[in-house]
């Protein structure tokens, strides 16, 4: 195997100052890095991803019945050429599950975001799914909040300093990802940037994730057992622009091979807004403030960070829930520029 392309942090070294000086730099240098000794078996990694091969395996049919446009909280499956990043197509097929909640009647939302709020869509013809996907969902979750509470640290602040931005769970969100080979060099998902805390993603051991640095995109290739992290837009923000959300794509693999991927995403609770850690001095010198980018502004409350992704990825379930009048008031009390006005023809009257 070459060299890696990026720093490969040990879990089990966190609790030295010079683990967390190794995560401080990587997180803070390239905002990606790869994972291991988090506790998950390479072998149970393959239990999952032979999982989501068997759920992309369902028949048209049973995958529609749990379609997203059937989710007004952005839950379930889309079929190829439904997600947009950066303005165009993505050429992969996803199932996306998040915490399981009870949606909030419309007469009762105040907040644009609460309507994210919701149950997760469940193929009846694959009963294990459920269970399973539950079950790594609070792996991934613990991992995820203990790196939290390690990155912390390792900014020479109080560990549990983002804590109560979590409370009891922090916000969690995951896919089931098919990247299906294409004739011609495509997306399978355009250059972005995750919207929370931080990004874990399983690969299997297929090439195709690629990261931005010094303008130029850098291979992740898969490493055995490696989870590949990648700080989110809201940890860009609560450093105050040391840590770095980074760039990052896949591209799609060549026809006659496909690529699974699983991706964990975890924010703060919808309803939290993220401080700015006060660093020391020697690191908040080297804070440049987070990144501006006008047709990406990092919003501080993190519902409605999370809900501005959401509405412009999946514009299907866009236009059905969030372009009548109670939804557009809503988010017009909230945003200074309506998030649909680009995806709904009605909405930029
Ligand atoms: O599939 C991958 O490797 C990464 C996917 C990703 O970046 C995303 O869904 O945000
Ligand atoms: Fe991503």
């Amino acid at each position: 195997m070459n060299a890696p392309t990026l720093p490969v942090i040990s879990m089990t070294a966190l609790e030295s100052e010079s683990g967390l000086a190794e995560l401080r730099r990587a997180a803070s240098d390239v905002g990606f890095f790869y994972l291991v000794d988090h506790g998950i078996s390479h072998e149970s990694q393959q239990d999952y991803l032979r999982l989501s091969r068997e759920f992309f395996q369902l028949s048209v049919q049973q995958k529609q019945s749990v379609d997203m446009i059937h989710s007004p909280h952005f839950r379930g499956y889309n079929a190829m050429g439904s997600e947009m990043t950066a303005g165009r197509l993505d050429a992969r097929e996803q199932f996306d599950w998040m915490n399981e909640e009870q949606a909030i009647p419309d007469s009762a939302l105040s907040q644009p975001w609460q309507k994210l709020i919701g149950p997760n869509l469940w193929p009846t013809s694959m009963p294990g799914l459920k269970p399973s996907l539950t079950k790594l969902q609070d792996q991934l979750s613990d991992i995820t909040v203990n790196l939290l509470q390690r990155l912390c640290a390792s900014l020479g602040v109080e560990a549990h300093a983002l804590d109560h931005t979590i409370g009891k769970q922090p916000y969690t969100h995951a896919k089931l990802i098919r990247y299906p080979g294409q004739h011609r060099p495509q997306q399978g998902v355009g250059a972005h940037k995750d919207p929370g805390y931080l990004t874990l993603v399983m690969q299997d051991e297929q090439s195709g994730l690629k990261v931005e640095r010094n303008g130029q995109w850098i291979a992740v290739e898969p490493i055995p057992g490696a989870f590949v992290v990648n700080i989110g837009e809201l940890l860009e923000l609560a450093s105050n622009g040391f840590l770095k959300a980074t760039n990052h794509k896949v591209e799609s693999p060549k026809q006659g091979v496909e690529r699974y991927s699983i991706a964990f995403f975890m924010a703060a609770q919808l309803s939290a807004t993220v401080p700015v850690l006060s660093l020391p001095d020697e690191l908040s010198a080297r804070a440049s403030g987070p990144s501006a980018d006008p047709n990406n502004p990092l919003l501080t409350d993190v519902g409605n960070n999370v809900l501005k992704g959401r509405l412009r990825s999946h514009t299907h379930v866009t236009r059905r829930y969030y372009c009548q009048q109670t939804a557009r008031t809503l988010l017009a009390n909230s945003f200074a520029q309506l998030p649909i006005n680009d995806i709904c023809s009605e909405c930029t009257i």
